[in-house]
């Protein structure tokens, strides 16, 4: 148990998927899980672990943005013993090409540079997966024929930015296809305790043609990305 998590220890297997929204959570674990137990409950930040294809998976939400994110990640690293982090998150496509319900898988990504602190280097240069997941998770998504593109992302603070989409500038000249709000602190903090990560995206937004998806849609949405993070996690 931590302060933020009631889990107790063993609760949670060795490999956790990680989406913001805890409805995707329950929803992930409800359809994909076998034997599906709730393990945390307490502020909502559901936690789920079942098995898949016969071994052990967990499911954690994890809020929106980085200091929500960092809680219950450290948490899952330090005192749950967790080795392996899939996020299975949304984000918004930077460039206009960018088909909405499409995957983006993160390659590499690069955080605001001055906006908050510089703890871990959330904010520095560019951060990267396990590159055994990334490779696997190509692999998988097109051996299970599923629309994505990887790349480059940018990691963002703030979701509603008084620049508007003007802001993204200089991660679109860097060639970022597409923005979220944890992919950064992910990478960082799995490299911090030498743990494996790789993120995984639904584009439920174009920033650039001011497309959108609507939430009622959401969790169709997510049956590929919830496909390949699992059989990504399943060789694990
Ligand atoms: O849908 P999730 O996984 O929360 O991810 C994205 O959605 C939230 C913003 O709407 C941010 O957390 C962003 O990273
Ligand atoms: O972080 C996010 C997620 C979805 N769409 C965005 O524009 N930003």
């Amino acid at each position: 148990m931590t302060p933020h998590n009631e889990a107790g220890k063993g609760d949670y297997a060795a490999t956790v998927l990680l989406p913001g929204d805890p409805q995707r959570a329950e929803w992930m674990a409800q359809t994909f899980l076998e034997a599906p137990r709730c393990v945390n409950r307490r502020r909502e930040a559901l936690g789920f672990t079942g098995l898949f294809r016969g071994k052990p998976v967990s499911i954690q939400a994890t809020g929106i943005g980085v200091p929500s994110f960092l809680i219950y990640v450290h948490e899952l690293l330090d005192f749950y013993g967790v080795r392996t982090l899939i996020r299975t998150g949304t984000c918004g496509a930077l460039t206009a090409g960018l088909k909405l319900r499409s995957l983006v898988v993160s390659q590499s990504v690069r955080g605001e540079s001055a906006e908050s602190g510089q703890v871990f280097g959330l904010y520095n240069d560019v951060a990267a997966p396990d590159p055994a997941l990334f490779v696997r998770a190509l692999a998988k998504a097109a051996e299970l024929d599923i629309e994505h593109q990887a790349g480059l992302t940018a990691c963002s603070d703030i979701f509603y930015h008084p620049e508007g989409r003007d802001r993204f500038a200089e991660a679109q000249a860097h060639g970022a296809l597409a923005v979220d709000m944890e992919t950064s602190a992910l990478y960082r903090i799995a490299a911090h305790f030498g743990a494996r990560a790789l993120s995984i995206l639904t584009v439920v937004d174009n920033v650039v043609t001011g497309e959108q998806t609507d939430y009622s849609e959401r969790q169709a949405l997510f049956t590929d990305m919830t496909r390949l993070a699992l059989d990504v996690a399943a060789e694990n």
